[in-house]
């Protein structure tokens, strides 16, 4: 009886596939067998991809099938419990097939949904190949942005974080073209106050400091190298200082990242993508955690990408996808603490 009452307060936690030719298959058999996580897991896979690449990796995993994501019992190390979804055809480690595409996207929506529906606690996500997924004709910029719009959230937030640091961007799947643009008061405010909120809801940082990147060279040197910092970024971060969030900048981007910044802060916020994301995954690649803030759910993912080159040959690290289930854990154990 008490058994039964604990596993009913371990958060069921949704992992999906990822590309099923990638080395999503991969980490989620690695992990869950080197592993033991103290929550209910539940793979949403095809069983045949999944027994297809554990032999050819040589794994030997104990099988649990499940039909609803309520009988998952609580993970077990060398157990993979997996709750069916069907490939369209056969994947083979390291070939792309735009069939398989609908499947990816399926395992996303029945987690997203499930999530939403209180069927899961978390969503934790093993990389897509956004390439392959956009070939059906539907453009797919990201997980953050699918997820975006299934949930209706008006405004999410891309962040990734090791022990060491913590980095979030403004604007996330965006060709750089269009990033100075993108850069409005609008969209700063937006993100800047879901990155305050979910720093101290999410992280339980009771007043985080966050450093704000500028967008050109030398933060627009004077208005010499670029205006965006005059015009738009520095008016912004003084109204949102004037109400309370602890922002410093805009900052030259090159000397942020540095421990004279980075030692007293709580975050950084870079303007795109690859100001932000290189420095974080050269400083840990291989076990930083990819979270979404501003939606109503919680969705982790690895640092990583499909590495097609690695699927199939038992080389790829399986750790930035221990970390994003643990974080997810983590996560939605602090949100049923506070329901
Ligand atoms: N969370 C996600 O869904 C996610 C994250 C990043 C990239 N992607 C997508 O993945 C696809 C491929 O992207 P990419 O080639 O730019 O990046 P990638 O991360 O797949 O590969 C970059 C390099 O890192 C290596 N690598 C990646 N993961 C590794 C691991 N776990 N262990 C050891 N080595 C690893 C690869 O072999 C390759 O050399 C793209 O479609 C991209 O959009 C998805
Ligand atoms: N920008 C992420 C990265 O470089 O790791 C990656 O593309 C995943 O993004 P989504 O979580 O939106 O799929």
């Amino acid at each position: 009886m008490t058994k039964q009452v604990e596993n009913n307060d371990l958060p069921v936690v949704a992992i999906t596939s990822g590309e099923p030719a990638g080395i999503g298959p991969d980490i989620i058999l690695s992990a869950l067998m080197n592993q033991s996580f103290n929550a209910r897991l539940v793979v949403l896979a095809d069983p045949d991809l999944l027994h297809e690449r554990a032999e050819q990796l040589n794994l030997k995993p104990n099988w649990i099938i499940v039909d609803t994501a309520d009988k998952a019992p609580i993970h077990q190390l060398g157990t993979i419990c997996l709750l069916p979804v069907k490939l369209a055809t056969t994947s083979q480690a390291g070939h792309l097939d735009v069939a398989n595409a609908p499947y990816v996207l399926k395992t996303l929506e029945i987690a997203g949904k499930g999530c939403l529906n209180g069927e899961f606690d978390a969503i934790v996500t093993p990389p897509v190949h956004k390439g392959v997924l956009c070939e059906t004709g539907v453009h797919f910029s990201g997980h953050t942005e699918f997820f975006q719009a299934l949930c209706h959230s008006e405004q999410v937030v891309m962040m990734l974080a090791t022990d060491a640091m913590k980095v979030a961007l403004v604007t996330t799947h965006l060709p750089l073209q269009q990033v100075p643009q993108a850069i409005t008061d609008e969209t700063l405010t937006r993100v800047i106050k879901a990155l305050n909120h979910d720093l101290k809801t999410k992280f339980g940082i009771r007043s985080p400091q966050i450093l704000v990147c500028g967008l050109n060279p030398h933060a627009g040197e004077d208005g010499h190298l670029g205006m965006e910092e005059i015009e738009v970024i520095s008016p912004t971060l003084d109204r949102l200082r004037s109400e309370g969030i602890d922002l410093i900048g805009p900052l030259p981007a090159d000397t942020l990242f540095t421990a004279k910044y980075l030692d007293h802060a709580d975050c950084a916020l870079a303007m795109y993508h690859d100001q932000g994301l290189p420095v974080l995954k050269y400083s840990g690649f291989g076990n930083a955690v990819n979270i979404t803030l501003g939606l109503p759910i919680i969705r982790t993912s690895v640092d990583h990408g499909t590495a097609i080159d690695l699927a199939g040959t038992g080389t790829a690290n399986d750790g930035s996808l221990k970390v994003a289930i643990q974080h997810a854990i983590n996560m939605a154990n602090n949100a049923k603490k506070h329901s």
